[in-house]
């Protein structure tokens, strides 16, 4: 049979990202040492991932990152604290707070200071977010973002910028527009990290990259050339049953193991880029279909560093264009203190469709597009062109195919944890699986953590599925807000805001 000829193995994990690593450090915690990671790039860190861009002064190429650039919600003395932040200083990853009162607003005439409007949005968002507490405690039917702002009086419409103030408050975090977006997961997603350990971001510019962190855990229990994890592996087939798990690979590599755990993204799962067999049954099926992978692209350009044309005390500046929403809204300036001071380098972030645009268009294209908003901006006489220019085409990757899920409106509790539960003995983990942080690095840590502490429950004889539903209702009742649900702490944070 060609079961034989497949390497043994008690737990299979199918990538190495953060959820990845962390399920196998999870593993061997608990002494499980009998494990291989499966994962398709020549290094860990999956969508924790930088690139060499531009030089310094001396020659030196310069580090960006591609993918996650900043711990989210750090934490408070004595108070909870986010576990990416306390990792970060474990290693001492390189970082600068993200101060997001260091702003300039423009449209296509140059400097118009429109700042006003971020607290009229802020207004409108406290409204907002009762309404979503509201939804959430009294079992009510959730609604989109878009209806939950237009409760607090914000309505932006043709107003270029409010929309542009709108998408640096919303879109930025989401990757996705109000209308398409859940009120209350989006809301809860908010509160969970930056109400429950703090409000600040961090923005991380260590010049090793930010995986680094991730480098070190793996380190402490993986050790040089460990055998048990595969590099420039591509998992092409899983076939799963209540017995075990068999897995094969592009070069023909078959592996029969015990358990699973997949942390493939949400995009790799929605573009059958593996396949599964059996079928997915339809209740996880459902699960994987309605939520949403968006796409997140940052852009990057490099000027001769004697010629930086913006202010250097600032980090951001907001464009409002007059026609497109979203059309190269958020600037952001490496060049200033804290960053990478001296270098020359600005990046423009894009999301969703925008993010489509210019996946499909050259680098030449977008390049000159972005110019001439930077000289709408700042004066066509003082923006040069730039020495270098790079951006990501996240949704083509076919190891992610996109960057981060978004939580659509009307989809409930219960259908995510039709995402998230097991399959026989098929775990699923990562970003997308956490009801609470999905589309951050502390999402993807906590369920590769429990998806790897159900497996050893299971190899430890007291073995309990996670639960499903079918069929599925309108909403969720207010008592499965609960830790088999994926729900872990509680939406309503208030610690000290
Ligand atoms: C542009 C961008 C910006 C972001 N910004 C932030 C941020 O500022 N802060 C924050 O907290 N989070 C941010 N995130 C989100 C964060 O990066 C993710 O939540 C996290 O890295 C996801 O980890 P994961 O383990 O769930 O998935 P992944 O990192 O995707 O890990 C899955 C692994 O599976 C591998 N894989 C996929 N298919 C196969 C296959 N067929 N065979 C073998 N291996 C395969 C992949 O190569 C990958 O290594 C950002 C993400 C992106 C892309």
């Amino acid at each position: 049979s060609p079961a034989k000829k497949c390497e043994k193995t008690s737990v299979a994990i199918l990538g190495g990202g953060v959820a990845g690593i962390t399920a196998a450090q999870t593993l061997s915690n608990s002494s499980i040492h009998d494990f291989i990671i499966l994962e398709y790039n020549s290094d860990i860190g999956g969508r924790m991932r930088h690139t060499t861009f531009g030089q310094d002064a001396n020659g030196k190429p310069l580090t960006v990152e591609l993918g996650a650039n900043w711990i989210q919600g750090l934490g408070t003395n004595g108070g909870p604290q986010n576990p990416i932040w306390l990792l970060a200083q474990k290693y001492g990853v390189n970082n600068t707070y993200s101060d997001y009162s260091s702003i300039l607003t423009y449209d296509e005439t140059g400097y118009v200071n429109y700042s006003s409007l971020f607290d009229d949005y802020e207004n409108a968002y406290s409204v907002t977010e009762e309404l979503a507490g509201t939804i959430l405690s009294e079992n009510l039917q959730d609604r989109n973002a878009r209806a939950g702002f237009t409760r607090g009086d914000w309505r932006p419409k043709k107003d270029m910028k409010m929309q542009a103030v709108e998408w640096w408050e919303w879109d930025w975090e989401y990757a996705y527009e109000p209308e398409v977006s859940s009120l209350v997961f989006g809301i809860v997603n908010f509160n969970t990290t930056f109400y429950q350990w703090s409000d600040e971001n961090n923005f991380v510019v260590d010049q090793r990259g930010f995986n680094t962190w991730l480098k070190g855990e793996a380190s402490t229990f993986l050790k040089k050339n460990d055998t048990r994890l595969r590099l420039n592996t591509t998992v092409t087939n899983v076939t799963y049953s209540d017995t075990g798990v068999t897995i094969t690979d592009s070069q023909g590599g078959c592996y029969q193991a015990d358990y699973a755990i997949c942390t493939f993204s949400l995009g790799v799962l929605q573009n059958e880029a593996v396949s599964f067999q059996p079928e997915f049954p339809e209740w996880k099926q459902d699960g994987i279909d309605n939520f949403d992978m968006g796409t997140y692209t940052k852009i990057f350009l490099q000027f001769p560093p004697d010629k930086v044309f913006w202010p250097k005390d600032t980090q951001y500046f907001l464009y409002a264009d007059p026609v497109e929403r979203g059309f190269y809204p958020v600037f952001q300036s490496l060049d200033t203190p804290g960053f990478l001071e001296g270098s020359g380098i600005i990046f423009v972030t894009v999301v969703h469709d925008q993010s489509y645009r210019v996946e499909a268009q050259t680098d030449e294209e977008t390049k000159n597009q972005v110019l001439a908003v930077l000289r709408d901006m700042f004066g066509a006489d003082k923006v040069p062109d730039p020495i270098a220019f790079m951006y990501p085409r996240w949704s083509l990757e076919p190891w992610s195919y996109g960057s981060y899920s978004n939580w659509p409106y009307g989809v409930t509790l219960e259908m995510h944890q039709n995402l998230r539960a097991n399959l026989g003995r098929l775990y699923f983990a990562g970003e997308a699986t956490s009801a609470e942080y999905f589309g951050f690095l502390q999402g993807a840590w906590y369920e590769g953590q429990s998806a790897a502490e159900q497996v050893v429950t299971c190899l430890n004889g007291h073995c309990a599925q996670e639960v499903h539903y079918s069929p599925l209702y309108g909403s969720t009742p207010p008592n499965q807000y609960d830790e088999q649900n994926g729900w872990t702490v509680t939406s309503f944070q208030t610690n000290g805001f």
